[in-house]
C-alpha cells in the first residue's frame, strides 16, 4: 500500500519510531526524515551526519536521528485563519511572582556587574487533546518564514516549533549566521520604534558572535541590522557570514556560538550556570538547537578541459543547517509545554519581560484550538 505523507508519518508514530519532518525558511517543500530502528543514537564530535535535535546545556547529550529513508512533499494546506480560535493565555499569579522575580535578581547581578547580560524563561502549560500532525499543518500554514517542525523519538518524547533564529548554516567552509534579539509587539506598524534596551541587548549578541568567531573565521561579513518580523513580534537582525578556516572542524564553530546571549547571556558560562540555578524548569531542548547535520550532496560539474566533451566530474557538497529551538512547545499526550524567554539587561522592568513572554507564547497558543 502506497502511504500519503501524512499517513507514513502517523504510522511511524504508532510503530515508535523515530521521525521529524521540518520545512525550511520560505520554502514549500517539507521534508521528512525516518529512522527504522528505536536506537538513541547521540552525538559525540559533530562530524556526524544526520537530523541532530541538540539541548541547552551542552552537558546533556545531543540527539541524531539516521536517515534511514526520507521523502519530500508540498503539502496541501488548508487555510486554518478562520477556523482557528486561539486558547486564553491565564495568567498564574504565583508563576508570574517567581518571574517577576527572577527577571529583578538578573537585574540586580547585572548590576552587581557579575553579569551583562541573562536570558529567562518560563514554561506555559496548555491541556489539549488535538492530534499533534493537526498541529504541524497549522504551524506550516501560519509561519512561512520560520523553520517549522515535528520531531519525535521514543525514547525522549516529541517537539514541535516554529523557530525565526538560525544558528548555524555551512556549505563546505561557507558560514552564515545571525543576531537575533531584541522583542516588540507587531500592531500592523512597517517599522517598529527600537529603543536602547533593545538596540544594545542586540548589539552585545552581535559582538559576542563576530568575537567567537575570531581565529575560526579567514574573514567575515556583518550586514546591517534591520528590524525582521516572526509572526506578531518584531526582532532586531544582522546577519553574519565567513569563510572557515581549514583547520577549523565544525564541533569548535558549534561550540563557540552555542549558547549564544541570544538565549543563554554573558559572560556565556557564568550566564548558563546562573540560568540552570535560577530558573525553576528544565529547559531540555528549549533554546537548544536543530537541524541537518553535514548532509552531503552530489554535484555534477561539466569537465572544463575542451577537448574531452561530455565528461563530468562529480563532487560532493557537506551542508549543514541548524535552527535556535524557539517558540516551541513539547508534546506528552494531552498536556502541552509552551517555553519562552526574554533577554534581560541592567534596564529590564520585570512587568515588561513578563509581557514580553506572554507575547512569544502567542506564537504556539495561535495554532492550539481551544
Ligand atoms: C528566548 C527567546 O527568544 C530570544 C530572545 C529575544 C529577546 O530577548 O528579545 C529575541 C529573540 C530570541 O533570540 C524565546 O523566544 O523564547
Amino acid at each position: 500500500m502506497r502511504l500519503n505523507f501524512l499517513d507514513r508519518i502517523s504510522q511511524q508514530f504508532k510503530d515508535q519510531l523515530p521521525f521529524v519532518a521540518y520545512r525550511k525558511p520560505n520554502e514549500e517543500i517539507v521534508q521528512l526524515i525516518l529512522q527504522n530502528n528505536q536506537e538513541l543514537h547521540t552525538v559525540v564530535d559533530y562530524e556526524e551526519t544526520g537530523f541532530v535535535f541538540a539541548p541547552f546545556n551542552s552537558n546533556e547529550n545531543a540527539i541524531l536521528i539516521k536517515n534511514d529513508s526520507s521523502f519530500a512533499e508540498i503539502l496541501q494546506l488548508e487555510k486554518t485563519e478562520e477556523n482557528l480560535e486561539s486558547v486564553a493565555v491565564e495568567e498564574n499569579i504565583s508563576e508570574k511572582t517567581f518571574h517577576l522575580e527572577l527577571v529583578q535578581k538578573g537585574v540586580n547581578e547585572i548590576k552587581l556587574g557579575n553579569l551583562e547580560k541573562v536570558v529567562f524563561s518560563r514554561e506555559v502549560k496548555v491541556k489539549s487533546s488535538q492530534n499533534p500532525l493537526q498541529l504541524y499543518q497549522n504551524i506550516l500554514s501560519h509561519y512561512p518564514t520560520a523553520f517549522c517542525y515535528i520531531w519525535y523519538h521514543p525514547k525522549v518524547g516529541m517537539w514541535l516549533g516554529a523557530t525565526p533564529e538560525l544558528l548555524l548554516e555551512m556549505e563546505n567552509r561557507q558560514l552564515r549566521t545571525m543576531s537575533l534579539a531584541g522583542t516588540m509587539k507587531y500592531n500592523g506598524e512597517s517599522e517598529p520604534d527600537w529603543g536602547n534596551k533593545e538596540l544594545e541587548e542586540q548589539h552585545m549578541v552581535t559582538q559576542f558572535i563576530t568575537d567567537s568567531l575570531k581565529g575560526k573565521v579567514a574573514s567575515y561579513d556583518v550586514s546591517e541590522t534591520i528590524s525582521s518580523r516572526a509572526g506578531e513580534l518584531w526582532h532586531l537582525k544582522t546577519d553574519i557570514s565567513g569563510v572557515v578556516n581549514l583547520e577549523t572542524g565544525i564541533g569548535a564553530i558549534i561550540h563557540s556560538l552555542h549558547p549564544t546571549p541570544a538565549v543563554g547571556g554573558l559572560p556565556k558560562l557564568k550566564a548558563r550556570d546562573f540560568i540552570l540555578k535560577n530558573e525553576n524548569h528544565h529547559r531540555e531542548f528549549y533554546t537548544g538547537f536543530l537541524g541537518e547535520l553535514n548532509f552531503k550532496e552530489e554535484v555534477n560539474r561539466p569537465e572544463k578541459r575542451r577537448n574531452q566533451e561530455n565528461r563530468a566530474y562529480r563532487t560532493i557538497k557537506k551542508k549543514t543547517l541548524l535552527f535556535v529551538n524557539l517558540r516551541c512547545m513539547k508534546i506528552q499526550e494531552e498536556q502541552l509545554t509552551i517555553y519562552v524567554g526574554g533577554g534581560i539587561t541592567r534596564e529590564s522592568d520585570p512587568e515588561m519581560e513578563w509581557k514580553e513572554t506572554s507575547d512569544k507564547s502567542r506564537t504556539m497558543l495561535n495554532i492550539i484550538h481551544r
